[in-house]
């Protein structure tokens, strides 16, 4: 069965000056409609640029992104993408920031504000909604993202270390809210995390990178749903995955720092 995105041996070189960087190198993936992927790496090992390239922000220098069989050339409302940089716009109050995609698809009034109210309920920012996004921590505007981004309604979403700023407590109940929400709706997700613990407690496939976005491990982690977070992590299930995924990531390193050696 074909995926709602076929990452087809995608490259990316940056260039500067006479400087070319790669950033991603023959990085080919099958992501299934409705499936929930998550994608683990160290820092540096490609996976903000196979995110932008995915969401079509970025055009890769060679290969190519199939989104249901055709060839992807630019963003489209049907993929939503909570990137790593702030994109609140500064201007209007949360509420008004969380409905923003509703306002663009065309909404009315009284369910633009009810979705926004919920959504924003859900992330921890009831009391939040008049807020501008100057008067909120780095947390809170990331939460007000995520917000934002879920009330798109888009089929696929890519979230890009939505949870890295938080404290341990807050991320815990986001990420349960977050499997809450992906339970009704079954968008595709492709979530990016350095975090294993969060790589295994959302996913339902983990992909590991390595250096130039080379796949390590690539997973069916097979751990059910609904998931309790807190009762899965203490599982022996659950340290075995932590130790092999820790391995895959060691030997990624390992392998990275000799290739540079
Ligand atoms: N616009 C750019 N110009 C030049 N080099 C870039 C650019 N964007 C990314 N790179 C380089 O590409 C490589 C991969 O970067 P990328 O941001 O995709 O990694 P990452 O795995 O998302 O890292 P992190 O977890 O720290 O966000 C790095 O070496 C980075 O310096």
């Amino acid at each position: 069965m074909s995926g709602v995105l076929e990452i087809e041996r995608l490259t990316k070189e940056f260039q500067r000056d006479d400087v070319a960087t790669v950033a991603l190198r023959d990085f080919s993936l099958s992501i299934g409609t409705g499936s929930f992927v998550t994608v683990l790496g160290r820092s540096g090992c490609g996976k903000s640029t196979m995110l932008n390239l995915l969401s079509g922000l970025q055009k890769p220098t060679s290969g190519r992104v199939l989104h249901h069989g055709r060839p992807h050339t630019g963003p489209t409302p049907d993929i939503g993408y909570l990137t790593q940089s702030d994109t609140l716009m500064p201007w209007r109050t949360v509420q008004r920031n969380v409905e923003m995609p509703l306002e663009i698809a065309g909404t009315g009034r009284a369910e633009r504000r009810a979705t926004a109210e919920d959504l924003i309920a859900r992330v921890g920012l009831a009391g939040f909604a008049d807020s501008y996004p100057r008067e909120l921590s780095g947390g809170m505007r990331r939460r007000a993202s995520l917000a934002r981004m879920l009330a798109s309604g888009a089929e696929t979403i890519l979230m890009d270390e939505p949870f890295g700023a938080l404290d341990a407590q807050l991320r815990r109940e986001l990420q349960g809210e977050l499997l809450r929400l992906w339970a009704q709706t079954r968008q595709t997700v492709v979530f990016v995390t350095h975090d294993i613990d969060e790589a295994l407690l959302l996913g339902d496939r983990v992909v590991v990178l390595g250096a130039l976005g080379r796949i390590l491990l690539d997973l069916e982690i097979g751990l059910g749903r609904p998931r309790d977070l807190e009762a899965i992590a203490e599982t022996p299930a659950f340290a075995e995955l932590r130790h092999t995924f820790a391995a895959a990531l060691r030997a990624g390193a390992e392998a990275g720092s000799e290739a540079a050696a």
